[in-house]
């Protein structure tokens, strides 16, 4: 991603948008909430990189310590187990900021892991409407929770039902259908702007 100020940098006027954003942060971590195809996974790596702090997925990372995928942990052991799988994962990963965790679209529901989640940094609620959530997940089929008769309409009826609840996220960032390094320019926009909790 290019970025708009200029190089070489000598003073804190000529800081980056990242370096912005990174200073800012301290040891604070950036987490990524929102419904499945907001966009978590890819924009969070991004923004990581831009940061220069590491990323974690905490789908990815619930896959290494289970050894299996995602789905066979929601057929082998159930919705239930899998947050509470999800809970322990996500507390972990929180400790020894900053870091980028991008989260699953369940994690920031579960009363006890939306604790964990403010808590431990920022909270970024990935926003998107039906059409581009819709547009993106159709396109793969590894979300078990999406393997239902109509998955736009249970997409749909996530939407209803977690949206108030994601609404409680630092920060809001509107997902859509422009290229990537605009959504994490935004991102990172917003973190250097942001008014920190103490
Ligand atoms: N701003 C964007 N523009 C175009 N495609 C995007 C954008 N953000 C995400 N995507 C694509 O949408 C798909 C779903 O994104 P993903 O990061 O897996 O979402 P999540 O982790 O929130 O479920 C991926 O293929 C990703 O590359
Ligand atoms: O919304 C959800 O409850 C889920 C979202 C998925 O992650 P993404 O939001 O990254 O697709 C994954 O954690 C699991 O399939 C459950
Ligand atoms: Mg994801």
């Amino acid at each position: 991603m290019s970025e708009t100020s200029t190089t070489p940098h000598s003073g804190l006027g000529d800081k980056t948008i990242g370096e912005k954003a990174r200073a800012k942060l301290g040891r604070r971590n950036v987490i990524f909430v929102g419904l499945m195809g907001a966009g978590k996974s890819a924009i969070g790596r991004l923004v990581a990189q831009q940061l220069k702090i590491p990323f974690v997925d905490t789908d990815s990372e619930i896959e290494r310590v289970s050894r299996m995928t995602i789905s066979e942990l929601f057929a082998s052991y159930g919705e239930d187990e899998f947050r509470a799988l999800e809970m322990r994962v996500i507390k972990r990963l929180l400790r020894g900021g900053p870091k980028v965790v991008s989260t699953g679209g369940g994690a920031f529901v579960n009363d006890n892991t939306r604790r964990h989640i403010k808590r431990g940094g920022i909270s970024m609620w990935l926003k998107a409407d039906i059409e581009v959530l819709w547009e993106r997940v159709s396109k793969r089929e590894h979300r078990p929770l999406l393997k239902t008769e109509n998955p736009k309409a249970t997409l749909l009826a996530l939407m209803e039902r977690r949206y108030p609840i994601y609404q409680e996220a630092d920060i809001t960032i509107e997902s859509r259908d422009v290229r990537k390094d605009i959504i994490v320019k935004e991102v990172l926009e917003a973190i250097a702007s942001t008014e920190l909790k103490a």
